[in-house]
């Protein structure tokens, strides 16, 4: 079959004429690796994880990506001459390359077991398109990172003094009732070190898996900061959620009765929300457990201190902006069960401080897990099985239509249990109610929607039916199987489908991951599963997914771990506004019609240059405002606030001087030539695109004829706005806002 294909058109890639260089992947080969140290952190990430795929581990029909030659299906791996060598189909000709060279420049375009087809296979004989898929994928890596980047410069420039040690930390510590895992003592020495060692407020993510025991974390936390005379609000982001660690933390600071703990939410009266606010602004309660009803504008804190939010994820855009705020003036400590995978959290951590609880409670036992078609008689004997041993259960349906057929199913097999309802459109006083009595072990049987799925800690409740569980999500599963099984006593998980032949190829593959990711500690799996099965979307956007699907997932997570890696060298270094010379012989006279048509002239002028020099928002603000109060501006304005544009971009693009000479047009620059590439590759017009170069120090712009100074000028303010407009994606460099 090989010999046939040959014929067709197969091409060897070697290390030279065909683009695949042989020890290409360790850097992007662009020999410019200047332009600052590796960031601690970053750099473990980056250097010991590698995304390519050992070609033997690939299965004959597997998508595959060369870093220099694009996607492709790979055939077999076949010994010619003694040598092994990798078969790829491309869409245009077959490939031949030896297999230690594949081994460093394949790598897989989907997860392992995977089955995504990419939009197309590329071709042999067209780099050029590869090329700008692979760039294009690059750039939102560079987006992606900077973003990152970004917040975290934000923060490092906030200060607050650290927090004392607590007197009675020993104490506190002490009476938690159980040995903390490894991963828990670890995330209480991160908190601790963040409170009491930083200066910055904290921003923390503790990522763990469900049931793992972030909660005490955040109690340590609550403690050090009370201690220090602050309050602490926790946000829930259901109303059951705030109920339960209302109910853990009253009982866990019951020892203190100076902490007082309230609960805010908004199943409670007006009265009794005015009352709670008034006492929360004296300082009379110093923790609040709430859902999103805390961040209504009108509550007042007295010392507000840290904030701890469950399951950020789950609140909607308005307040996660809320949230956002916060995180600029207090601590911020952010539980999430939502696990990411591995090896982006170690790349994560680099810029967003995080603690990751992946090891169990010791006595913890997984959950069993059973698959099947629904059943009445298999549904009942599991709940029966679990009654008899003294538990409770959960009965889970996708929608409130549901569930009233289900509760006179079971009231008709089971009439003496004691059952409840609880779902999203109850309000939310009788959900409390239906919890607290199945808390309390009053009520045996939940019947509810997945509102039970974040973070509900029931210890007696051992069994979960879910029914119609293909309508429900991996992650979502996953989540809802946490809710059994947290305690000693071992829980099952009866996952039943409706129809197996109705069911679609993605719920079939949901359901066959999560049965066979039962053992403990499987949510980074599973959240893998869920990007491959969803699609990467699912972790980074809708766009993320489309940059993900140009390149496949590997050289996407390749291209991100380096990205992170080398963040320093994307590093944009302004230059001071007024040590930019433009050498554009234009006059900066206004005509005197216009002149007297202004009401005072000169201050307006020295506005223009005063907010250029500030930052080009308020140029922007400056030119609107003048044309609100005179209209568009004539030519000879025109063109002095071009200039002052062309020299407020060219300060913040690190540009100091700008002359033309004959049909160039010089700028001289710090920038790198990383910086200017990508640059160059994202700016949207093609005739600004190939008339740039870059030689050291200099940017060149190549006009096709020698253009009077005004057009000049005209030609460099829209090249400048190209270019700036790129700049979200490179790291402005904020002078001593880097620790660490
Ligand atoms: N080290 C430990 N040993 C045994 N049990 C523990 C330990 N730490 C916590 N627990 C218990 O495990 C249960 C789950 O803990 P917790 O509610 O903090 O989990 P979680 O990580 O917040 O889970 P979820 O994401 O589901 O909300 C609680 O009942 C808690 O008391």
């Amino acid at each position: 079959m090989i010999r046939e294909q040959q014929r067709m058109g197969l091409r060897q890639l070697r290390g030279d004429g065909d683009g695949a260089a042989s020890q290409e992947g360790e850097s992007d080969g662009d020999g410019d690796e200047g332009g600052g140290g590796r960031r601690k952190g970053v750099v473990a990430a980056g250097s010991s994880l590698g995304h390519r795929v050992d070609p033997r581990e690939l299965e004959a029909g597997e998508y595959v990506v060369h870093k220099k030659v694009g996607v492709g299906k790979f055939v077999c791996i076949s010994a010619e001459d003694g040598l092994d060598y990798v078969f790829i189909q491309y869409a245009d000709a077959m490939a031949k390359l030896a297999v230690d060279q594949a081994a460093r420049m394949l790598y897989r375009y989907n997860l392992p077991h995977e089955k995504q087809r990419p939009r197309n296979l590329s071709k042999l004989n067209d780099p050029s398109t590869w090329e700008k898929r692979r760039l294009k994928g690059k750039l939102a890596v560079q987006k992606m990172v900077v973003n990152l980047m970004e917040l975290y410069l934000q923060r490092m420039r906030q200060k607050r003094p650290p927090y004392p040690k607590p007197v009675g930390m020993d104490q506190f510590t002490a009476e938690f009732p159980y040995e903390p895992t490894p991963d828990q003592n670890q995330a209480f020495i991160d908190v601790d070190k963040d409170l009491t060692e930083r200066e910055t407020p904290m921003d923390r993510l503790i990522c763990g898996d469900v049931g793992f025991g972030k909660t005490e974390v955040a109690m340590r936390a609550i403690f050090i900061v009370i201690s220090a005379g602050f309050q602490a609000m926790v946000l829930a982001p259901t109303v059951i959620l705030a109920k339960q660690h209302y109910d853990v933390m009253s009982e866990r600071f019951s020892n203190y009765p100076d902490i007082k703990v309230a609960m805010f939410s908004g199943a409670q009266t007006k009265e009794e929300k005015d009352e709670l606010i008034t006492k929360i602004r004296n300082g009379d309660l110093h923790i609040i457990v709430g859902t999103h009803a805390v961040l209504t504008e009108r509550m007042a804190y007295n010392n507000l201190g840290l904030l701890v939010v469950d399951e950020e994820q789950k609140f909607g855009v308005q307040q996660k902006e809320k949230i956002a705020s916060y995180k600029a003036s207090i601590d911020v400590l952010t539980l999430s069960a939502t696990p990411i995978p591995r090896t982006l959290y170690l790349a994560l951590t680099g810029f967003r401080d995080a603690s990751l609880m992946s090891t169990p409670p010791p006595e913890r036992v997984a959950v069993r897990t059973y698959v099947s078609g629904f059943s009445k008689e298999r549904a009942l004997s599991a709940i029966k099985f679990e009654l008899a041993r003294g538990g409770q259960v959960f009965y889970v349906v996708p929608r409130i239509k549901a569930i009233d057929d289900v509760l006179q199913f079971l009231k008709d097999s089971l009439p003496d249990v004691p059952m409840a309802v609880a779902h999203g459109k109850k309000v939310s006083k009788n959900i409390q109610l239906a919890m607290e009595k199945f808390a309390c072990g009053e009520v045996k049987i939940l019947v509810c929607t997945h509102i039970i799925e974040s973070g509900i800690d029931i210890p007696n409740a051992n069994t979960m039916v879910v029914q119609y569980a293909e309508l429900f999500g991996l992650a979502q599963l996953y989540q809802l199987r946490g809710r059994v099984g947290r305690s000693g006593t071992e829980g099952f998980a009866y996952l039943f489908y409706t129809d197996k032949s109705l069911l679609s190829k993605i719920a079939t593959d949901r359901l066959g991951a999560i049965e066979e990711h039962s053992d403990l500690g499987q949510g980074f799996h599973v959240a893998e599963k869920d990007m491959g099965i969803r699609g990467f979307g699912s972790l980074f956007g809708e766009q993320q997914s489309g940059d993900v699907a140009n390149v496949g997932i590997d050289l996407f997570f390749d291209m991100l771990f380096d990205s992170l890696s080398k963040v320093d060298q994307f590093c944009l270094i302004p230059v001071p506004y007024k040590d930019v010379q433009l050498d554009i012989n234009i006059s900066s006279r206004l005509s005197s019609e216009y002149i007297s048509y202004l009401e005072n002239p000169v201050e307006l002028l020295n506005e223009a240059a005063k907010a250029a020099e500030k930052d080009l928002w308020t140029l922007i603000q400056f030119t609107e405002d003048l044309r609100r109060q005179y209209g568009k501006e004539p030519r000879d304005m025109e063109l002095l606030l071009k200039k002052l544009y062309v020299r407020r971009m060219a300060a913040d693009l690190g540009i100091s001087r700008i002359y033309s000479s004959g049909k160039m047009i010089i700028m001289k620059t710090n920038m790198n030539k990383k910086v200017f590439r990508l640059m160059r590759e994202a700016m949207s017009l093609e005739t600004h695109r190939n008339s740039l170069s870059f030689t050291g120090k200099e940017i060149k712009g190549e006009l096709l004829v020698n253009l009077p100074d005004t057009l000049l000028l005209n030609w460099l303010f829209h090249c400048l706005a190209d270019c700036y407009a790129v700049i979200p994606a490179l790291v402005k460099k904020i002078v001593g806002g880097m620790k660490s």
